[in-house]
């Protein structure tokens, strides 16, 4: 689920967007495709069971909406499935009375492909309420029936295309397949009495996972010939595909992020995940008058200190293609570097391109400006109640969910003083992409 690669084609469907000639909105998708490549020839829909009330994470919200970076678990979810071009109909089965809070999700982070059903008071049963919405005759708002079908936890996010491709593609050679894991705690028989009976080889075992696929007929047959106690108690598809059609599921090994989110630490984790995710992509953004010497020097203390992140730079004063390019292609960290002036044109030059392309919608976006200031030069103070400002832009633009903090750097320095304060600097920005905390926007920092 990582920002989408640079030059991949996108589907029609609206994301991100940037004002053209004329204010025209150059529309792309916040969902652009994978790049796995490989396609199914086939039709495949995908049903989401989001029906359940989350017990076990123990908060009043259903922990499929619960707010991850101010955005619904489930969001992310249905990011990663519409990533997959191939999947031509996403299946969601919500509760009646959170039918009206998942319309608005769909709406807010623009997802597409998505038709809603009533859930049922068990997953199977929500599961099966999914599949009786795929046999209906397909139409422009109706999904069609499809080959294959893919199941999916709402509250497993962190799902890529290529495991998806490896179920659809067994599902469709063998009539079942679904995702497996290695156990970590070893599965144990107790007694009547709450003693230990026999534990099992945990070599033996494995511990299923989603996504899981199947020949449409094959689970839809299953379903309907389903008892009520196995719609009731069953929390298996793959059992029920062996029970009732006789079809062995295909196992495909899994990869450690398919796990669901259960318990409220999981939503720590899932968070922990998504700002690693947001944070692989920062570019440092200039003025062409601008010192070129030390953003290079910056630029390099970057990289050393974000190892294995894409450090790149651009021109703003063209707010050309290439700076709109990156924030088209999901970039959510930007360093703003002013050199030679004290006000805030440039940053704010940013911010406002920032903010026409609604990507903060999807993820907080961090904004640093950074100023080289000359403590020595006059007026000191002028500047200072300039850079001061920051408080009320950063105010304003947090309504967008854009971060913006300044950080001032003494110059001019010696040679090594200037080098000492920019690593100085570069931490302080790694640590603020990193962390993305709210309380920090507004903030002036010096290095
Ligand atoms: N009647 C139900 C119960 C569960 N689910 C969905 O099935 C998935 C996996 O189930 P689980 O993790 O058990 O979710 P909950 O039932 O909500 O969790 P809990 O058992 O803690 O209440 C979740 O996306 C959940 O929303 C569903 O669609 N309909
Ligand atoms: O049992 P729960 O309702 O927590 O979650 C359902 C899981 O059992 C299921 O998603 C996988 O085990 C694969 O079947």
């Amino acid at each position: 689920m990582e920002p989408s690669p640079s030059g991949g084609s996108r589907p029609a469907e609206p994301g991100p967007c940037l004002r053209g000639p004329g204010g025209v909105c150059q529309a792309t998708s916040a969902y652009s495709p994978s790049e796995v490549g490989a396609q199914p020839g086939y039709r495949v829909a995908a049903v989401l069971p989001a029906g359940g009330c989350g017990e076990r994470m123990g908060v009043p919200t259903p922990k499929q909406f619960c707010p991850i970076l101010e955005r619904p678990l489930i969001s992310y979810t249905l990011q990663a499935l519409e990533r997959v071009s191939w999947i031509k109909d996403i299946v969601v089965a919500v509760t009646r009375e959170n039918m009206d809070k998942m319309e608005g999700i769909i709406q807010r982070y623009q997802h597409k492909r998505i038709s809603l059903v009533e859930s049922g008071v068990t997953r199977h049963r929500s599961i099966f309420n999914g599949l009786k919405a795929l046999t209906e005759n397909g139409s422009n708002t109706k999904p069609s029936k499809p080959e294959v079908v893919i199941i999916h936890d709402a509250v497993r996010p962190f799902v890529e295309e290529d495991v998806l491709l490896k179920v659809v593609t067994a599902a469709k050679e063998h009539g079942a397949a679904g995702a497996i894991r290695p156990l970590v705690s070893t599965v144990i028989s107790p007694s009547a009495d709450g003693c230990l009976d026999h534990s099992l080889e945990r070599s033996r075992y494995k511990a299923s996972e989603m996504p899981q696929a199947f020949l449409f007929d094959v689970i839809y047959d299953a379903y309907q010939q389903c008892s009520d106690y196995d719609l009731e108690f069953g929390t298996e598809c793959l059992q029920l595909a062996l029970k009732y059609c006789h079809t062995k599921a295909k196992l495909v090994e899994g990869s450690s992020d398919l796990w669901k989110v259960t318990y409220k630490q999981d939503l720590y984790a899932a968070e922990s995940i998504i700002k690693g995710i947001i944070s692989q992509q920062i570019c440092i953004v200039m003025d062409t008058k601008e010192d070129k010497g030390h953003i290079g020097l910056l630029e390099e203390m970057l990289k050393n200190e974000l190892k294995h992140i894409n450090v790149t730079s651009r021109t703003l004063c063209h707010a050309g293609r290439d700076l709109q390019q990156i924030i088209l292609d999901q970039c959510y960290n930007f360093v703003c570097v002013n050199v030679l002036n004290f006000d805030f044109q440039e940053t704010q030059k940013l911010l406002k391109l920032l903010e026409d392309s609604h990507l903060s919608i999807f993820n907080p976006v961090v904004v640093v400006s950074v100023h080289f200031l000359d403590y020595n030069s006059e007026p000191f103070g002028e500047k200072m109640e300039n850079i001061m400002q920051i408080r009320e832009f950063s105010k304003e633009v947090k309504k967008r969910n854009i971060l913006l903090c300044g950080l001032l750097i003494y110059y001019p320095q010696d040679k090594l003083k200037i080098q000492e304060s920019l690593r100085q600097g570069a931490t302080i920005i790694a640590a603020l992409i990193k962390e993305r905390n709210p309380g920090l926007a507004g903030q002036l920092l010096v290095a």
